[in-house]
């Protein structure tokens, strides 16, 4: 256990231009969960909690309902994000090498529609703590932007763990257990790397991820960037929320038929496609039926609604909870996180036999990719997305961009490949690597 946690958060003017919280975004090493102008940019650390296993949620929860219960924060904004919080990324698999973390920031500026804040959090015991100590840390940590970069012509991707040809054999390998009749559907992904001559910028990358993909939420914890079109579990004030994807159309492929809007083109094919409303809805299921011991009323979309994404469209559907008041207190965000992870949207559906199916077909260790990324504040409120659309800066010149997905009876190795394409695009895009 670090030291006591100490702190304070005052009101922080929402900044005069229009950037919102983006003028934030400009060290490589921030940590931020950002859509549109709003979100929490935090610098620096204060306290980090890392594990790997089967008990990585559990054991991060524990550990911040410690700290956040000794934590003496003088909160003078109060509501989701102010006080203590945490940003946190967990591996996907229990299997998985790669550690789980909660990183406390030391500096935090967080912006929600027209209330904005500013915390500064420490474990020194002889840290000042006060208005002035806070504007002045945030200062310190403002002074030394880093560099933005531009595309060199020996920048390079490369192939990653899982080969084109291997992820292809994979899905046709998928799809035959699916017609034995072993799971309804599978998620398959695969990795590519990309190679720069110089160090990634990633503020830059975010910056541009974030202003793109302004219906994703663009994180950064780190090393582990992109921006998530999906959120597994958010709550607030006892409501919890989660936007369910499954269900994919490649923009750049689509030929908007005469007489036909984008728009229209994608509901009719997607919304309009049995395959798709299929799979879109094992993956609602998966997650409600998680859901559903933590609350007392459940509301969804009866219809699925076409998200449009600058690459591709998805089907997506908005679901939402209001947490049941049981005896004890109501539960986390962590610990729903726990709850609906996986969900069917990035593993398969029965979630044991599509998990243990990944682990043979797949060969490779997911690390956080698809797994849940975001924050919690010390009333257990938070925002968990999956981190999807995103890669892992492995050193200051190499990043792993990891996409898969869905498979159901009746996919085929060709497509599914093009659509990992699609969704390594938005990450391609921002390092300028666009094929
Ligand atoms: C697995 C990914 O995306 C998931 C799979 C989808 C699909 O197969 O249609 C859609 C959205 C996500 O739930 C990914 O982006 O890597």
């Amino acid at each position: 256990m670090p030291g006591t946690l100490r702190g304070i958060t005052i009101p922080w003017p929402a900044l005069p231009d229009a950037a919102g919280l983006l003028d934030y975004l400009m060290r490589d090493d921030v940590l931020c969960w950002v859509r549109r102008d709003g979100g929490l940019v935090g610098f620096g650390e204060a306290a980090r909690f890392t594990t790997t296993g089967p008990g990585r949620f559990r054991e991060a929860a524990a550990w911040w309902r410690t700290v956040s219960a000794q934590a003496q924060v003088r909160n003078l904004v109060q509501g989701p994000g102010t006080g203590a919080m945490a940003f946190g990324s967990f591996a996907f698999s229990r299997t998985s090498g790669h550690q789980s973390r909660l990183i406390v920031p030391s500096v935090l500026v967080g912006l929600d529609g027209d209330r904005g804040w500013l915390t500064y959090l420490s474990c020194d015991p002889d840290a000042e703590l006060d208005a002035a100590a806070a504007e002045a840390a945030l200062g310190g940590w403002l002074e030394a932007a880093s560099p933005g970069r531009t595309r060199d012509s020996t920048d390079r991707l490369v192939s990653g763990q899982v080969s084109e040809q291997d992820y292809r054999a994979a899905v046709a390998a998928g799809v035959k257990r699916i017609e034995r009749g072993e799971l309804s559907k599978l998620v398959l992904a695969r990795d590519v790397v990309a190679e720069l001559s110089s160090p990634i910028a990633t503020a830059q990358v975010l910056r541009e991820l974030a202003v793109r993909y302004q219906d994703c939420w663009t994180y950064g914890v780190d090393g582990l960037i992109g921006s998530t079109p999906e959120m597994l579990i958010k709550v607030e004030d006892n409501v919890a929320r989660a936007r369910v994807l499954a269900g994919t159309l490649d923009r750049d492929n689509t030929r908007k038929l005469e007489g036909e809007s984008d728009a229209g083109y994608a509901q009719r094919v997607l919304a309009g496609s049995e395959k798709q409303r299929h799979e879109h809805q094992i993956a609602i299921d998966s997650l409600t039926r998680k859901l559903e011991p933590y609350t007392s009323a459940m509301t969804s979309h009866s219809e699925p609604f076409v998200l449009q994404l600058p690459n591709v469209w998805h089907l997506a559907s908005d679901v939402s909870a209001e947490l049941a008041a049981g005896p004890g207190p109501a539960p986390s965000s962590l610990e729903l996180a726990e709850a609906v992870h996986p969900t069917a949207a990035v593993c398969g559906s029965p979630t044991e036999v599509a998990g243990a199916l990944i682990r043979e077909l797949e060969g490779m260790d997911r690390g956080p990719y698809a797994g849940p990324v975001g924050w919690t504040d010390a009333a257990g409120n938070g925002e968990w997305g999956i981190a999807l659309r995103g890669a892992v800066v492995e050193s200051p010149t190499r990043a792993r961009l990891y996409a898969g997905c869905g498979i159901v009876e009746g996919s085929t190795p060709e497509a599914e490949l093009a659509e990992t394409w699609a969704k390594f695009r938005p990450m391609l895009e921002a390092l300028d690597l666009h094929r």
